[in-house]
């Protein structure tokens, strides 16, 4: 494992050393002008390194956006590999938010670009999406236990065209022995049970495999198991959707309940919009703010 421990314990390790604020790196074309930014390749690596430096030292973990640099082809590419190595040469945990699934082969060759040791594109977990089964994400999944990384499905997420697809009820007969499960349950289901096998050869608090359920979501209207996702080893949260989208950290206990222990809170416009000059501050506030929450 070239990272010291699982996932799911270096996520916890960060949560209690720097709470459970995550900021996102997401380069909006707009962003980068009121930040004096070109929108190009240059203007990227900027933005993300002067991101990466803000979140230093003030909270424990980062999500760039994929999509944000790949606008810019090979270039784009090249500077989020320069933000990635800067992220986690600063001790921040990586989340690499590309949302990527496919059949079980391609699946894996995206597992093998974002979680393996040594790759350009290295982080410490990747967001995933299941619409082809969670099966179909077994390749990724045994490289993520392999080498101590993570990942997060998509479950229930913050758009609010989300509701119709990920509130469909499985029909009954499809899976034996859980009738009437939500997409999104039967999801969180698949990735409680990664964590359950994986605990077998690991102690943690917290599983290295999370589920995406966005901040604005209302999870009873999703059928999500809360409290089996709260059981050892917790299955972790990514939670998208405080700030711009409208959700409120004050909010998130109800919202969470048992889990909300486990959800990495993250914001990305809220708290960039504060532009070079005042985003270490609003990074601070934010990080305050959502411990009082917690408290
Ligand atoms: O359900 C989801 C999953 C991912 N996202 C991503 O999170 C950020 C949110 O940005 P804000 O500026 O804080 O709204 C963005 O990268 C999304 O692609 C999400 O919003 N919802």
């Amino acid at each position: 494992m070239a990272d010291s421990g699982a996932f799911g314990t270096r996520l916890a390790t960060a949560f209690a050393r720097w709470g459970q604020l995550c900021i996102g790196i997401d380069p909006h074309a707009w962003l980068l002008g009121e930040w004096g930014l070109n929108d190009d390749a240059a203007g990227l690596r900027e933005f993300g390194l002067r991101v990466v430096d803000a979140a230093h030292g003030r909270v424990g973990i980062v999500k760039p956006q994929v999509a944000f640099f790949e606008r810019h082809g090979s270039a784009g590419y090249a500077a989020l590999e320069s933000v990635l190595s800067a992220a986690r040469d600063a001790g921040l945990i990586v989340i690499a938010d590309g949302k990527r699934g496919d059949v079980g082969t391609t699946a894996e060759a995206y597992g093998q670009a974002w979680l393996t040791p040594g790759s350009p594109l290295e982080a410490d977990a990747m967001t995933a999406n299941a619409f082809q089964g969670i099966g179909s994400l077994s390749g990724p999944i045994a490289l993520a236990t392999h080498a101590g990384k993570g990942l997060f499905v998509l479950a229930a997420t913050s758009n609010p065209e989300s509701l119709p697809l990920q509130t469909a009820v499985i029909a009954p007969g499809v899976e034996e022995g859980t009738p009437g499960r939500t997409v999104a349950a039967g999801i969180v289901d698949g990735v409680i049970g990664l964590n359950a096998s994986e605990s077998m050869g690991t102690v943690g608090r917290v599983g290295s495999f999370g589920v995406v359920i966005g901040a604005t979501v209302d999870p009873a209207r999703f059928g999500l198991p809360l409290q089996a996702m709260a059981t050892h080893p917790a299955t972790p949260v990514l939670a998208p959707g405080f700030g711009h989208q409208g959700a409120s950290f004050t909010d998130l206990r109800a919202r969470y309940g048992p889990c909300s222990p486990f959800v990495v809170a993250t914001t990305s416009r809220e708290v960039l919009a504060a532009g070079p000059s005042g985003i270490e501050r609003a990074i601070e506030r934010g990080a305050g703010e959502l411990a009082e929450c917690l408290a």
